[in-house]
């Protein structure tokens, strides 16, 4: 197994506003780590630290594979979708040294590369379409080419099943099961109970971090982390679910 990033009692976030305190994680190729935990626990400010986005402001942060290989998936609604960019375009983008903004507009391996992607994805049909026509499924899909695009070693998804319905979430987690054999992946979402089902270890984040080593995890665990979750039971399947706000969308989700 490769030592892929090692974090070290790492502090970090924005101005004065420390956001992931004194954190310590280390992930290895083989890795599928679901990453969970409450609204503004700092998730998506770990993944722009691993991502080299954002500087630490103790502690150490080192990558073993370069920066190029790992492929990122970002929340869809942060994409401006008046860009006037084409599906096919946006999946190329994603190569390293792109030849697409360029005057060498012609790199015949990228395009192709490109093109078996969107095939692999089924939406070879929609190569030409603008990105601001697409449904957030196909939007998904085709962020999921682009980060693709370099082979990554390492692939970080930011909370991909948002705006997508549960016949493209299954689909996803289906296809990144898959992508597990050839890379590790990191997964934030807030739904542990259907990620627990293809994570291989779960790290829950609330300023602090804890890599649980395992795809189980318990009310007491996570009360011990201090992550806001809680978990009912369906039949013999842990089902967990972030704690809600308001007891009326409790009792809803509690179906
Ligand atoms: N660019 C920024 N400037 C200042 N503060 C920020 C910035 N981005 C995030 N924050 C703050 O950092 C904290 C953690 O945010 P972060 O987005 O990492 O949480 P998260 O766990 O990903 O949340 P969510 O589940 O809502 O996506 C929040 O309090 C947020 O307001």
């Amino acid at each position: 197994m490769k030592k892929l990033l090692e974090i070290k009692n790492l502090s970090a976030g924005y101005d004065n506003n420390i956001v992931l305190e004194n954190i310590s994680m280390e992930v290895f190729s083989g890795d599928f780590i679901g990453v969970i935990g409450p609204n503004g626990g700092g998730k998506t400010t770990l993944i722009k630290t691993i991502l080299g986005l954002i500087k630490p402001v103790s502690g150490e942060m080192k990558l073993h594979i370069s920066k190029t290989n790992i492929g990122y998936l970002p929340q869809v609604n942060q994409i401006d979708k008046r860009f006037p960019i084409s599906v096919i375009d946006v999946v190329r983008s994603g190569k390293a040294n792109s030849a697409l903004f360029s005057s060498f507009h012609k790199n015949t391996e990228e395009k192709e590369k490109a093109e078996s992607l969107l095939a692999e994805m089924g939406i070879s049909a929609i190569r030409n379409k603008p990105i601001g026509e697409l449904s957030g499924g196909q939007m998904q899909r085709v962020f999921l080419c682009r980060a693709l695009m370099n082979q990554p070693e390492l692939l970080v998804l930011d909370e991909p099943s948002t705006y997508v319905d549960n016949t493209f979430e299954g689909e996803l987690y289906l296809k990144l099961k898959e992508l597990n054999e050839q890379m590790a992946i990191i997964l934030i979402s807030h739904d542990v109970g259907t990620i627990s089902f293809f994570v291989k270890t779960i790290a829950c984040v609330n300023r602090s971090l804890h890599h649980h080593p395992s795809n189980i995890i318990t009310e007491e665990q996570l009360t011990s982390y201090n992550c806001p979750l809680q978990i009912i039971t369906h039949g013999n399947i842990p089902h967990t679910v972030l704690k809600l706000h308001d007891e009326h969308d409790h009792h809803e989700h509690n179906h």
